[in-house]
């Protein structure tokens, strides 16, 4: 809007001049964004009034608002007391005598440390936006005072809709609808998409938590549930020990399932536990002795016990090739010690036979690095995938990724063996470079149960990021690599770092046992190759029918599988730690293999 200010000589202050000689250029033109909805002097007969009011005009100019400073009428009247004044007499529906509501990003930030970084999880900038109301006594009214609607940031409609007060379902129909698509077992994508393309912005952890809070809802009024449970979560510890165990009420199943297990006593254990953070079921009267008494004992043995299940025995009766056929793909011009590494940990874990398919440049190399691996130099050439189906039914698992590089026609090729192997039930290690391939083309593994992911830090938050629309949260890591194995359709993601954290979107187990400080390049290939054999070890276990249900390993293959190889990595690092200290290289842990191997397991 453009406006005339006409100077004149006059003896009233400037601000009356404004007042007075304003000329409005073109007066059907002064629409500023939502002022329709909202105006200073406008009058409101209830709060709620307000609200709907503040709702149009939040829409119409991509504002959001909360309520800041509130005075009831009964406070207020309570004041009007002490002050020996008559009380007033308003409309109940006023709720307020005063009401303050500040844009969203309104005030300042409070400081929880002395450290340089800003506080990211915070929303505050200090907006100065508000609107100020206060009750007139006379007229029974709610009188909007203020309106600054000058904000300090951009307002605009991409950030507004993705805010989760936006993302809410609030229409009951689609309410309804969406908790009937997930009742139905319909997937949190697809419910997404639909919803987007009604204009309506969720994101995936929405939909968790929606269906998280149905099956809550659900399970209330269900008294057998809470007879046989009797917690809801229960956490055990020993002070002074890192060993936990949580276990949570599975809803579904009528089970108590463990979520994290660390076994790592630095004491002898024994039948005793000790239980903390109990919570009881909704509803349930059992009590928290009671709770814990129906428990089972969490033992190391139990993790142990499952670990040492699936290893096969050496015995004479086995044949070449039943310990594990691995097969590597990875190997490049650039990178030629990754699939190396992965190939000869998988042999030396204890599989029989390792092939590493990688471009012809680096096949000699390979070669040359040991005579127990067996190389196909097909991945650059044109017929790589009809080769590589040649071998694919003599392999047991796959691992995707080691030193594979970033050539799209690589890229190309190795989608394709993916698609291969899972046309014939190949369990997939996927890591390194693999992931890349992976973050590209989600759909590659997308609901593969028997596909274990080994994302580090980096690879993971690419892999989130893409997943989840969002980057994780710094809070709890567990909930973040749940929700990725579960974004995936409950495959197995090991998030590799300082603590490793295993999942398949039910379970959660972390590995943080003693490794070494060396972080050399190298130790993740051991970790894929040693996963591939025990990812193998554990799927023939969970698939032989003649168990009966109760040996069932408690962990999932793939969780299981990865743990192991954490435990053992870790353990290879500390070892070769204490021969070689600040020389330790990959090379080092791998001569370990043996002594971890046999000392964990
Ligand atoms: N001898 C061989 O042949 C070996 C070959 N290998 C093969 O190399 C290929 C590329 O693998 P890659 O891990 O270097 O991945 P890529 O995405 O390029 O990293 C880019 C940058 O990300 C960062 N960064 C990485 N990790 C991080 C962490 N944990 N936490 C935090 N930051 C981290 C770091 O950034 P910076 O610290 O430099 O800022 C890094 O420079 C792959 O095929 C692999 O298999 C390796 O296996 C090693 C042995
Ligand atoms: N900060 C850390 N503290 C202790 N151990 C760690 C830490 N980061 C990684 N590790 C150990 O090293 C293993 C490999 O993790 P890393 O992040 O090095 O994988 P990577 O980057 O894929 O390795 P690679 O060099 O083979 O590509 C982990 O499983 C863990 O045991």
């Amino acid at each position: 809007m453009e406006v005339v200010v006409e100077a004149v000589e006059t003896e009233t202050s400037a601000a009356d001049v404004v007042q007075l000689h304003v000329k409005k250029e073109t007066p059907e033109v002064v629409a500023v964004a939502g002022s329709e909805f909202l105006r200073v002097g406008q009058e409101f007969g209830s709060f709620a009034e307000f609200e709907t009011c503040l709702k149009k005009y939040s829409n119409a100019t991509y504002s959001t608002w909360t309520k800041h400073n509130t005075k009831t009428i009964e406070a207020q009247n309570r004041t009007q007391m002490r002050k020996k004044q008559h009380a007033w007499h308003l409309d109940e529906a006023l709720v307020y005598y005063a009401v303050e509501v500040r844009c969203k990003h309104g005030g300042g930030v409070r400081r929880k440390g002395g450290g340089v970084r800003p506080n990211q999880g915070t929303l505050k900038l200090d907006c100065p936006a508000r609107i100020y109301l206060r009750a007139d006594t006379s007229k029974n009214k709610l009188v909007l005072k203020i309106l600054e609607d000058q904000h300090n940031h951009d307002l605009d409609r991409e950030t507004f809709l993705h805010l989760p007060e936006q993302r809410r379902l609030t229409s009951s129909d689609k309410l309804d609808l969406v908790k009937s698509m997930l009742h139905s077992g319909v997937k949190v994508q697809k419910i997404r998409e639909y919803l987007h393309k009604e204009g309506h912005y969720v994101k995936n952890k929405d939909l968790y938590n929606l269906r998280q809070k149905m099956q809550k809802e659900r399970d209330e009024g269900n008294p057998a549930l809470n007879e046989v449970l009797a917690v809801e979560n229960v956490e055990s510890h020993r002070a002074g020990c890192e060993s936990n165990m949580l276990l949570r009420a599975d809803r579904d199943k009528g089970v108590l399932e463990v979520m994290r297990l660390v076994s790592e006593h630095n004491h002898p254990t024994g039948p005793d536990v000790s239980y903390r953070k109990t919570k009881r079921i909704r509803n349930n009267p059992t009590t928290r002795k009671q709770a814990a008494e129906s428990l089972p004992s969490p033992r190391k043995d139990n993790t142990a016990n499952m670990v040492k299940a699936i290893i096969p025995p050496l015995t004479s009766e086995l044949h070449k090739g039943e310990a594990g056929r691995i097969g590597i793909i990875g190997g490049c011009q650039e990178y030629t010690g990754a699939p190396y590494f992965a190939a000869i940990s998988a042999l030396k874990v204890g599989a029989d036979l390792s092939h590493v398919f990688c471009t012809s440049g680096a096949a000699p190399v390979i070669k040359s690095y040991s005579p127990e691996l067996i190389v196909h130099p097909i991945l650059d050439q044109p017929d790589a995938v009809r080769e590589f189906e040649k071998w694919l039914p003599r392999l047991h698992t796959l691992v995707v990724g080691p030193g594979l590089g970033r050539d799209p026609a690589i890229m190309s090729t190795v989608s394709s063996m993916i698609t291969s192997s899972k046309a014939r039930g190949i369990p997939l290690v996927v890591d390194a470079d693999g992931l890349f391939v992976i973050t590209e083309s989600p759909d590659l593994v997308m609901n593969y149960p028997t596909t274990l992911l080994t994302p580090n830090a980096v690879e993971f938050q690419r892999l989130f990021e893409k997943m989840v629309g969002e980057r994780p949260s710094q809070v709890d890591e567990s909930q973040n690599v749940k929700l990725l194995a579960q974004c995936f359709g409950n495959l197995t993601v090991l998030r590799k770092g300082m603590e490793d954290i295993v999942s398949d979107g039910f379970t959660v187990i972390m590995c943080s046992t003693d490794g070494s400080p060396r972080r050399c390049g190298g130790q993740g290939d051991l970790l894929s190759g040693s996963a591939a054999v025990f990812y193998n070890w554990a799927l023939l276990k969970h698939n032989r029918k003649s168990d009966t249900e109760s040996s069932q390993p408690l962990l999932g293959p793939g969780v299981l599988a990865g743990y192991m190889a954490c435990r053992l990595t870790r353990e290879c690092s500390r070892l070769a730690f204490l021969d070689q200290g600040r020389s330790m290289t990959t090379s080092d842990m791998i001569t370990k293999i043996h002594l971890a191997f046999e000392t964990l397991f």
